[in-house]
């Protein structure tokens, strides 16, 4: 189990320096009352070094947490599961921030700021551009270029495959573990037909645009004929998607450049006829993984034809957020998954699976960061 007590580690990195920074940015994104500055003061006073407090009675999930978090509650943050501090770190900094208290500030995104701002950035120009250019381009082509796309969608640069791996002769778009034919053939009709496709979210911005572009291909060439797609229920891990972020970038579409217009619209009537449906599920914002999720979902799960999951923090909870050992086969770990599944994920945290044994030796030779750069992506499928 991933905890944040190794002097030098990445988790340790995250808590120590990354969460006091965000706090410091929260401050800086809205001007915050009296009542939350305090609030602010406190976390950032508990965070270094203190113990962890429970959420006050009165919040709306404290009985909730008060299950997920036991026992962690009364011990230090760099102690307890790195998952499980991460995600409670989120829900108190929303507390301190009073996101779900009876005041004026109820529901307000604390991170709205730096989400417009991606939004509104040359990035997305960049992106929509593409979107427009790769309308042009055979459709089997196109899937492959919006599986990258979609991939790549926190990358700096994004140019559907032309992006220089991580310089280790990876081929496209640094990839370790290139999987995407079996993607496709997962992502191929049945004599059924092609049933539902979930789709679990993780960035807005740039990724949830390019990831949108993927869910209009998949319903215009019907290799899906409905999309779940699953965002948090309340601003997680700065970026992450909400429902707001997929309206908006709805909206970005509508009024982008020559074809992209036509997804957004696409798109907006597909969520009027629920061909694409949203989901803000409470588990998503939850420290649990993938294996602990509630029937309920998992029913809902169950019922999908494949699983799309983006990004790092989905995969470790996909995996389990353990230092596996990186030739760990990938698709034992997910057998507990209801549904076939695909991954589409950039290296950002240390867990790492399902790598060619000769892979893991040239990295760990030439890199120290590999796991956590970002430079090197998979993209790892299982079942049938
Ligand atoms: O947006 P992604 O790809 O899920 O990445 C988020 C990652 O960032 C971190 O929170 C580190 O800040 C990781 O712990 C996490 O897995």
């Amino acid at each position: 189990m991933i905890r944040g007590n190794i002097p030098g580690s990445f988790p340790r990195s995250v808590l120590e320096e990354r969460h006091p920074a965000l706090i410091d940015r929260v401050r800086r994104s809205f001007p915050y009352g009296a009542e939350q500055q305090r609030a602010l003061d406190a976390l950032l006073i508990e965070i270094d070094g203190g113990d962890i407090t429970p959420l006050p009675e009165e919040a709306h999930d404290h009985e909730r947490w008060a299950e997920w978090g036991y026992p962690h509650h009364g011990r230090r943050w760099l102690d307890v599961p790195f998952l499980w501090a991460e995600s409670f770190f989120y829900r108190r900094l929303l507390e301190a921030v009073s996101h779900f208290g009876p005041g004026p500030w109820r529901g307000l995104d604390p991170f709205a700021p730096v989400k417009h701002a991606e939004l509104r950035g040359e990035g997305v120009d960049a992106l929509l551009e593409a979107l427009h250019d790769l309308g042009s381009r055979p459709a089997e082509e196109r899937l492959r270029a919006l599986l990258l796309a979609s991939l790549q969608g926190n990358r700096a640069d994004l140019s559907f495959g032309m992006v220089p791996g991580g310089g280790l002769g990876e081929g496209e778009a640094g990839l370790v573990v290139d999987e995407l034919t079996a993607a496709r053939d997962l992502l191929e009709p049945g004599p059924e037909g092609a049933g539902t496709v979930a789709v679990i979210a993780d960035n807005s911005g740039r990724e949830l645009i390019a990831d949108l572009a993927l869910i209009d291909h998949l319903l215009v060439h019907g290799l899906a004929d409905r999309v779940v797609l699953h965002v948090k229920p309340a601003p997680y891990y700065v970026s992450d998607a909400v429902l707001a972020d997929v309206m908006h970038a709805v909206r970005r579409l509508s009024f982008g450049p020559g074809r992209t217009a036509g997804i957004g619209e696409r798109l907006w009537e597909a969520i009027g006829t629920d061909r694409l449906s949203l989901s803000a599920h409470p588990f998503f914002c939850s420290p649990l993984t993938f294996a602990e999720m509630p029937a309920d979902l998992r029913t809902e799960l169950a019922g999908c034809a494949v699983s799309l999951f983006k990004g790092d923090l989905n995969y470790r909870r996909l995996v389990g957020d353990r230092l596996w050992p990186a030739t760990t086969p990938f698709a034992p770990l997910v057998a507990h998954f209801p549904s076939p599944v695909v991954a589409l994920r950039l290296l950002k945290s240390d867990v790492v699976t399902g790598l060619p044994v000769g892979t893991v030796n040239r990295l760990t030779a030439t890199e120290d960061d590999w796991r956590i750069s970002g430079a090197h992506a998979v993209v790892q499928t299982a079942g049938s």
